[in-house]
């Protein structure tokens, strides 16, 4: 049986790469089978060992993906190291109409559109114990270029300047102690619906 959380709103999580997010919403899903849904994001990138098209990303053409942000087909898009991402409206409405809580896995220009458009969601930034650590965490993933790594850093110190400002996330965790991190999260999750 799923254990579904009181409230069902979208979760956004943000945060710099590397930092932990996709671990993080791993042990989430993990523990909680059949109960949250990761919204695929489309992207112009191409994929890396392992990758599989609808599972990890929607891998589209450059094309294809200006044609559906021209029709409005996204709530959010940006342009991040030289590729398009997006999280189209479809996907997100497909899966909540399964009776899954999406989560979405979002860089920051993605948080302040999808903030702008007013669409419900719970915003969740994770940080990382410091910049040196998050330094460690990319290069000991080993999934990344020495350039990209650098654009990956320099891109971390933009979001952490941005998560300071006030009511922009509704929890910030610091992902230090994993447990204790993953703790935090799903305790924000599965907390009481408030009324309002
Ligand atoms: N609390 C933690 N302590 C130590 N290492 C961690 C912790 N959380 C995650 N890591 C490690 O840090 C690396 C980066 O984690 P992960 O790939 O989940 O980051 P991410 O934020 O999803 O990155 P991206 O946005 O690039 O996909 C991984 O090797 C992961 O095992």
């Amino acid at each position: 049986m799923p254990n579904l959380p009181p409230q069902r709103t979208p979760i956004v999580i943000s945060g710099p790469s590397g930092v932990g997010k996709g671990t993080l919403y791993g042990l989430l899903f993990e523990r909680n089978p059949d109960t949250f849904a990761l919204s695929v994001s489309h992207t112009t990138r191409s994929p890396r060992p392992g990758e599989e098209h609808g599972v990890h990303y929607h891998f589209v053409t450059k094309d294809d993906f200006l044609k559906l942000k021209e029709e409005g087909g996204f709530v959010e898009s940006a342009q991040f190291g030289g590729n398009f991402y997006g999280t189209s409206k479809a996907t997100i409405q497909e899966q909540t109409a399964k009776g899954k809580v999406v989560v979405l896995d979002i860089e920051m220009e993605g948080v302040k559109q999808i903030k702008a458009t007013g669409f419900p969601a719970r915003y969740v930034f994770i940080a990382p114990p410091s910049e040196e650590e998050l330094e460690k965490r990319l290069r000991g993933r080993g999934t990344d270029k020495e350039e990209s790594i650098l654009k990956r850093l320099a891109q971390a110190k933009l979001e952490l300047e941005y998560s300071k400002t006030p009511g922009v996330h509704d929890l910030i965790i610091v992902n230090n102690d994993l447990e204790r991190a993953y703790k935090e999260l799903v305790d924000f999750v599965y907390a009481p619906a408030k009324s309002s």
